[in-house]
Protein backbone atom coordinates (compact mmCIF):
# COMPACT_ATOMS: atom_id res chain seq x y z
CA UNK A 1 0.00 0.00 0.00
CA UNK A 2 1.72 3.45 -1.34
CA UNK A 3 -0.93 5.51 -0.72
CA UNK A 4 -3.26 6.91 2.79
CA UNK A 5 -6.79 7.66 3.10
CA UNK A 6 -7.53 10.21 5.88
CA UNK A 7 -10.55 12.10 7.04
CA UNK A 8 -11.10 15.87 7.90
CA UNK A 9 -13.83 15.95 10.12
CA UNK A 10 -14.81 20.15 9.51
CA UNK A 11 -13.90 22.67 7.11
CA UNK A 12 -12.21 24.51 9.94
CA UNK A 13 -9.72 21.90 10.71
CA UNK A 14 -8.62 21.83 6.91
CA UNK A 15 -5.25 24.04 7.49
CA UNK A 16 -3.89 21.07 9.30
CA UNK A 17 -3.85 18.91 6.35
CA UNK A 18 -1.51 19.39 3.18
CA UNK A 19 -3.64 19.08 0.69
CA UNK A 20 -1.23 18.99 -2.03
CA UNK A 21 -0.96 16.23 -5.10
CA UNK A 22 -3.90 14.39 -3.01
CA UNK A 23 -7.27 13.79 -4.08
CA UNK A 24 -9.77 16.01 -1.56
CA UNK A 25 -13.33 14.08 -1.96
CA UNK A 26 -15.68 16.91 -0.53
CA UNK A 27 -18.77 15.53 1.16
CA UNK A 28 -21.91 17.31 2.70
CA UNK A 29 -24.49 14.73 2.26
CA UNK A 30 -27.34 17.30 3.74
CA UNK A 31 -27.57 18.11 1.10
CA UNK A 32 -25.15 20.04 -1.19
CA UNK A 33 -23.05 17.13 -2.49
CA UNK A 34 -25.90 14.76 -2.95
CA UNK A 35 -27.83 17.62 -5.00
CA UNK A 36 -24.62 18.45 -7.23
CA UNK A 37 -24.15 14.37 -7.70
CA UNK A 38 -28.37 14.43 -8.98
CA UNK A 39 -27.80 17.20 -11.12
CA UNK A 40 -24.84 16.02 -13.20
CA UNK A 41 -26.33 12.33 -13.37
CA UNK A 42 -29.25 14.09 -15.09
CA UNK A 43 -27.66 15.73 -17.44
CA UNK A 44 -26.26 18.75 -16.13
CA UNK A 45 -23.43 20.60 -18.19
CA UNK A 46 -21.53 21.81 -15.25
CA UNK A 47 -22.33 23.42 -11.78
CA UNK A 48 -20.25 26.51 -10.39
CA UNK A 49 -20.12 26.54 -6.86
CA UNK A 50 -19.83 29.91 -5.08
CA UNK A 51 -19.36 30.69 -1.63
CA UNK A 52 -20.70 33.91 -0.86
CA UNK A 53 -24.01 34.86 -1.89
CA UNK A 54 -23.31 38.34 -3.24
CA UNK A 55 -21.29 36.27 -6.14
CA UNK A 56 -24.14 34.07 -6.91
CA UNK A 57 -26.84 36.94 -7.36
CA UNK A 58 -23.85 38.65 -9.98
CA UNK A 59 -25.25 35.31 -12.14
CA UNK A 60 -28.81 35.80 -12.33
CA UNK A 61 -29.10 38.30 -14.53
CA UNK A 62 -25.90 36.56 -16.67
CA UNK A 63 -28.04 34.69 -19.75
CA UNK A 64 -27.38 31.13 -19.66
CA UNK A 65 -27.18 30.32 -15.75
CA UNK A 66 -29.65 28.55 -13.79
CA UNK A 67 -28.77 29.74 -10.33
CA UNK A 68 -29.52 27.87 -6.50
CA UNK A 69 -28.79 29.54 -3.50
CA UNK A 70 -29.88 28.47 0.17
CA UNK A 71 -28.77 29.43 3.80
CA UNK A 72 -30.04 27.30 6.69
CA UNK A 73 -31.98 24.94 4.53
CA UNK A 74 -33.85 27.52 3.10
CA UNK A 75 -34.27 28.80 -0.29
CA UNK A 76 -33.06 32.26 -0.74
CA UNK A 77 -35.91 34.62 -2.62
CA UNK A 78 -35.08 35.36 -6.34
CA UNK A 79 -33.37 32.05 -6.89
CA UNK A 80 -34.59 29.86 -9.07
CA UNK A 81 -33.64 26.85 -7.14
CA UNK A 82 -33.00 25.45 -3.62
CA UNK A 83 -30.92 22.92 -2.49
CA UNK A 84 -33.24 19.86 -2.60
CA UNK A 85 -31.92 16.86 -5.26
CA UNK A 86 -35.71 16.50 -6.35
CA UNK A 87 -35.26 20.04 -8.20
CA UNK A 88 -32.67 18.91 -10.08
CA UNK A 89 -34.06 15.72 -11.77
CA UNK A 90 -36.00 17.44 -14.81
CA UNK A 91 -35.84 18.18 -18.16
CA UNK A 92 -34.81 21.81 -17.42
CA UNK A 93 -31.48 20.34 -15.89
CA UNK A 94 -30.06 18.54 -19.11
CA UNK A 95 -27.20 20.41 -20.65
CA UNK A 96 -27.65 23.46 -17.67
CA UNK A 97 -24.62 25.61 -16.37
CA UNK A 98 -25.65 25.60 -12.69
CA UNK A 99 -24.28 28.12 -10.22
CA UNK A 100 -24.94 27.50 -6.77
CA UNK A 101 -24.19 28.28 -3.12
CA UNK A 102 -25.37 26.69 0.51
CA UNK A 103 -24.32 27.08 3.95
CA UNK A 104 -21.57 24.59 4.48
CA UNK A 105 -20.86 22.57 0.76
CA UNK A 106 -19.63 25.35 -1.11
CA UNK A 107 -17.82 26.52 1.62
CA UNK A 108 -15.91 23.31 1.59
CA UNK A 109 -15.58 23.05 -1.75
CA UNK A 110 -13.59 26.06 -2.25
CA UNK A 111 -11.43 25.63 1.26
CA UNK A 112 -9.80 22.21 -0.75
CA UNK A 113 -8.81 24.68 -3.81
CA UNK A 114 -5.42 23.25 -3.01
CA UNK A 115 -6.10 20.03 -4.13
CA UNK A 116 -4.45 18.32 -6.85
CA UNK A 117 -8.21 17.26 -7.76
CA UNK A 118 -11.24 17.67 -5.86
CA UNK A 119 -13.97 15.25 -6.24
CA UNK A 120 -17.70 15.74 -4.79
CA UNK A 121 -18.75 12.86 -3.05
CA UNK A 122 -22.53 11.28 -1.68
CA UNK A 123 -23.73 7.96 -1.04
CA UNK A 124 -25.54 8.52 -4.25
CA UNK A 125 -22.12 7.77 -5.87
CA UNK A 126 -20.10 6.23 -3.35
CA UNK A 127 -18.77 2.98 -5.28
CA UNK A 128 -18.08 5.19 -8.12
CA UNK A 129 -16.05 7.53 -6.11
CA UNK A 130 -14.05 4.70 -4.72
CA UNK A 131 -13.85 2.95 -7.87
CA UNK A 132 -12.11 6.45 -9.94
CA UNK A 133 -9.87 6.67 -6.89
CA UNK A 134 -8.53 2.96 -7.16
CA UNK A 135 -7.43 4.06 -10.58
CA UNK A 136 -5.37 7.27 -9.89
CA UNK A 137 -1.79 7.08 -8.32
CA UNK A 138 -2.78 9.33 -5.42
CA UNK A 139 -3.22 10.25 -1.66
CA UNK A 140 -7.09 10.56 -0.15
CA UNK A 141 -8.61 13.46 1.99
CA UNK A 142 -12.40 13.13 2.97
CA UNK A 143 -13.40 16.60 3.75
CA UNK A 144 -16.74 16.31 5.54
CA UNK A 145 -18.75 19.52 5.65
CA UNK A 146 -19.81 18.98 9.03
CA UNK A 147 -22.12 21.79 10.13
CA UNK A 148 -21.09 25.42 10.19
CA UNK A 149 -17.98 24.23 11.78
CA UNK A 150 -18.99 21.43 13.84
CA UNK A 151 -18.77 17.82 12.71
CA UNK A 152 -22.03 15.80 11.93
CA UNK A 153 -22.99 12.35 11.40
CA UNK A 154 -23.87 11.99 7.77
CA UNK A 155 -20.66 13.31 6.39
CA UNK A 156 -18.54 11.07 8.71
CA UNK A 157 -20.20 8.20 7.93
CA UNK A 158 -19.75 8.54 4.70
CA UNK A 159 -15.98 9.02 5.37
CA UNK A 160 -16.22 5.76 6.85
CA UNK A 161 -18.19 4.45 3.99
CA UNK A 162 -15.26 5.05 1.49
CA UNK A 163 -12.83 3.96 4.12
CA UNK A 164 -13.95 0.75 4.23
CA UNK A 165 -13.86 0.31 0.31
CA UNK A 166 -10.44 1.75 -0.02
CA UNK A 167 -9.15 0.11 3.30
CA UNK A 168 -7.00 -2.28 1.00
CA UNK A 169 -5.66 -0.19 -1.26
CA UNK A 170 -4.99 3.11 1.17
CA UNK A 171 -3.34 3.09 4.58
CA UNK A 172 -5.43 5.04 7.21
CA UNK A 173 -3.90 8.28 7.75
CA UNK A 174 -4.63 9.12 11.16
CA UNK A 175 -7.08 8.45 14.15
CA UNK A 176 -9.93 9.77 12.32
CA UNK A 177 -10.61 7.16 9.71
CA UNK A 178 -10.31 4.62 12.36
CA UNK A 179 -13.00 6.10 14.11
CA UNK A 180 -15.12 7.01 10.92
CA UNK A 181 -14.89 3.34 9.65
CA UNK A 182 -15.28 2.10 13.21
CA UNK A 183 -18.87 4.29 13.13
CA UNK A 184 -19.77 3.27 9.72
CA UNK A 185 -19.49 -0.51 10.65
CA UNK A 186 -21.40 -0.04 13.93
CA UNK A 187 -24.26 1.40 12.12
CA UNK A 188 -24.63 0.78 8.31
CA UNK A 189 -27.51 -1.78 8.51
CA UNK A 190 -29.69 0.83 9.69
CA UNK A 191 -28.59 3.81 8.07
CA UNK A 192 -31.35 5.66 7.55
CA UNK A 193 -32.62 5.17 11.54
CA UNK A 194 -29.33 7.03 12.45
CA UNK A 195 -29.17 9.79 10.20
CA UNK A 196 -32.85 10.69 11.27
CA UNK A 197 -31.29 11.08 14.86
CA UNK A 198 -28.67 13.40 13.44
CA UNK A 199 -29.04 17.42 14.00
CA UNK A 200 -29.44 17.70 10.51
CA UNK A 201 -32.20 15.36 9.81
CA UNK A 202 -34.22 16.97 12.67
CA UNK A 203 -33.20 20.63 11.12
CA UNK A 204 -34.80 19.66 7.69
CA UNK A 205 -37.62 18.09 9.11
CA UNK A 206 -38.63 21.21 10.83
CA UNK A 207 -38.69 23.17 7.54
CA UNK A 208 -40.88 20.16 6.36
CA UNK A 209 -38.30 18.72 4.48
CA UNK A 210 -38.72 14.54 4.85
CA UNK A 211 -38.38 13.05 1.46
CA UNK A 212 -34.84 14.43 0.74
CA UNK A 213 -33.42 12.70 3.97
CA UNK A 214 -33.94 9.62 2.56
CA UNK A 215 -32.96 10.27 -0.96
CA UNK A 216 -29.72 11.68 0.49
CA UNK A 217 -29.01 8.02 2.46
CA UNK A 218 -29.59 5.25 -1.25
CA UNK A 219 -26.26 3.99 -1.82
CA UNK A 220 -24.95 4.22 -5.58
CA UNK A 221 -28.50 5.32 -7.06
CA UNK A 222 -25.88 7.10 -9.68
CA UNK A 223 -22.40 6.59 -11.52
CA UNK A 224 -21.27 9.40 -11.78
CA UNK A 225 -17.86 11.20 -10.41
CA UNK A 226 -18.43 15.34 -10.27
CA UNK A 227 -14.77 16.48 -10.68
CA UNK A 228 -13.51 20.09 -10.08
CA UNK A 229 -11.96 21.19 -13.36
CA UNK A 230 -10.89 24.62 -12.72
CA UNK A 231 -14.13 26.66 -11.21
CA UNK A 232 -16.51 24.27 -12.18
CA UNK A 233 -17.55 21.34 -11.84
CA UNK A 234 -18.15 18.56 -14.28
CA UNK A 235 -19.27 14.71 -14.53
CA UNK A 236 -15.67 12.69 -15.75
O1 LIG B 1 -29.63 22.86 2.67
C1 LIG B 1 -29.07 22.18 3.53
O2 LIG B 1 -29.45 21.05 3.82
C2 LIG B 1 -27.91 22.78 4.31
C3 LIG B 1 -28.47 23.88 5.16
S1 LIG B 1 -28.10 23.85 6.84
O3 LIG B 1 -26.84 23.11 7.02
O4 LIG B 1 -29.19 23.15 7.53
O5 LIG B 1 -27.97 25.22 7.36
O6 LIG B 1 -26.90 23.31 3.50
P1 LIG B 1 -25.61 22.48 3.04
O7 LIG B 1 -24.57 23.43 2.50
O8 LIG B 1 -26.07 21.54 1.96
O9 LIG B 1 -25.11 21.75 4.26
Amino acid sequence: MNHSIDVCLSPNLIDLYDLKGKIVVVVDILRATSVMTTALAHGAKEIIPVEHLDEAKGYLTKKGYLCAAERGGQQIEGFPLDNSPFSYMDESIVGASIVITTTNGTLAIKRSEEADEILIGSFLNLSSIADYIKMQNKDVLVHCAGWKGKTNMEDTLFAGALVEKLKLSHQLGCDTPHMALTYWEAVKADLSETIANSSHAKRLNGLNITEDISFCMRIDEYQVVPKMKGDKLVAV
